[in-house]
């Protein structure tokens, strides 16, 4: 083995990952829109997004295995996209898991160490300890003798896991790395694969679109909608202030409740409607409503803090009980407003008949609102000092 050579392969200095403008287009689709963000050395970040996102493609566009159409990846001050994909030493764990099918677990885990690449840096027993290490990590260590074709679809995933795993290259990319995985071994390996890469110094991208694995693993999380980066905050930051509708969707378990609501002027005063049935609101939240200056609004708040017939309630929408479902720790509810679905997440044993009527509180401290066209999250002191600076007439403050 040569030292200088396997420190320097063992422990290749951290840099940061830089993003710039990339884009990539298939024929019709633009799977990638002018995506820009960068990491710091040693960060986890998430790059979560539903499916189609663009996700696997900008992994490919950072490991080489595709080339953007315009836009630069850098790391440290490598153009990585200038790099031919073996000279940028990229671990990628991909979707597809793409293992040798002849080669059996161990030799699959080994081979990157075997490479060409790295020949001469280890030997036939370095090379057998950092397997072994890392197959036990995985709990797969007793497979080590079967080929890919004799291995369940979740123990191929962990071989493809330790295989990324056991390099020490400039970054790494996993993508959707424990989605095949059972619940409680999920739960296991992501604490596992978190602490080990935490205490890295390279950039780890997470690809996955599961928002709440994302959340739990990561610095950092980069929300990446139709191809284009919609947000990108610590994973308190977007959970509170998710930066639209389409992001609030990918959030919580269940995800928060979203309603459409139109501020009506009638007779008797201005009035809140929701799919046409009115929604009981006290002055304080109503003023924060008109302070908007918007009639259409998107209501957003999690089924955590919605409470059935509660009396305290600043704001309610009066539905019939849908569906009831005893998850065990706790029972979820969905309310049916006249074709719109409100979700409470109620306590464990919590009993209600399908079909009664109730009024589900609408837990005001926890709301968003949301523009109702756009979807995107109005930041309320943004737009106060939007109303005071426009001219145009503020239709609330008219009606109301
Ligand atoms: N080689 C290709 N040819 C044509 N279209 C492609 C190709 N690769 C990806 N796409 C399209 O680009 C878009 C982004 O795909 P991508 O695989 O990056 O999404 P993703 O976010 O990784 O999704 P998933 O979570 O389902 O893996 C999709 O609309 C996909 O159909």
């Amino acid at each position: 083995m040569k030292a200088n050579a396997l420190s320097m392969l063992s422990a290749p200095r951290g840099e940061p990952l830089h993003l710039e403008s990339v884009s990539k287009r298939f024929g019709e689709v633009q799977a990638l829109s002018e995506v820009s963000f960068s990491a710091e050395p040693g960060e986890v970040i998430a790059l979560c997004g539903p499916s189609g996102a663009g996700k696997s493609t900008l992994g490919r566009m950072i490991s080489g295995l595709d080339m953007p159409d315009s836009g630069s990846v850098h790391l440290g001050g490598l153009v990585l996209s200038d790099m031919a994909a073996q000279q940028r030493r990229v671990a990628h764990m991909f979707e597809s898991l793409a293992l040798y099918p002849t080669l059996d677990v161990f030799s699959n885990v080994a081979s990157p160490l075997r490479a060409p690449s790295h020949r001469g840096l280890f030997n036939a027993a370095e090379i057998a300890a950092q397997v072994e290490a890392i197959l036990v990590m995985m709990d797969i260590a007793q497979l080590s003798k079967r080929r890919p074709s004799e291995l369940s679809g979740g123990q191929r995933q962990r071989v493809a896991l330790c295989r990324t795993l056991v390099q020490s290259p400039s970054l790494f990319i996993l993508d959707e790395p424990i989605g095949h995985l059972d619940a409680k071994l999920r739960h296991r390996l992501r604490g596992e694969i978190n602490r080990r890469q935490r205490a890295l110094d390279q950039v780890t991208l997470w690809l996955t679109p599961d928002t709440l694995e994302g959340m739990a693993v990561a610095d950092r999380v980069v929300m990446l909608i139709d191809g284009k980066v919609q947000q990108i905050g610590s994973p308190r930051e977007v959970y509170a202030a998710p930066a639209s509708t389409s992001i609030a969707r990918l959030l919580g378990d269940p995800a928060m409740n979203l309603i459409d609501i139109w501020l009506k002027q009638e007779a008797d005063g201005l009035k809140v409607l929701c799919n046409g049935v009115r929604l009981q609101v006290a002055e304080s939240f109503l003023a924060r409503l008109k302070a908007t200056g918007q009639l259409r609004l998107t209501l957003g708040f999690p089924p955590l803090h919605s409470r059935l017939d509660d009396p305290t309630a600043l704001a309610g929408l009066r539905g019939d009980i849908y569906t009831v479902e005893p998850f065990g720790k706790y029972t979820l509810v969905t309310v049916e407003v006249n074709g719109a679905y409100v979700k409470a997440k109620l306590p464990a044993g919590f009993q209600i008949t399908v079909g009664s009527s109730v009024l589900v509180g609408i837990p005001t401290e926890h709301v968003l609102l949301f523009d109702h066209e756009s979807g995107v999250l109005i930041d309320e002191a943004a737009a106060a000092l939007h109303n005071k600076k426009t001219t145009a007439p503020n239709p609330l403050h008219s009606e109301a």
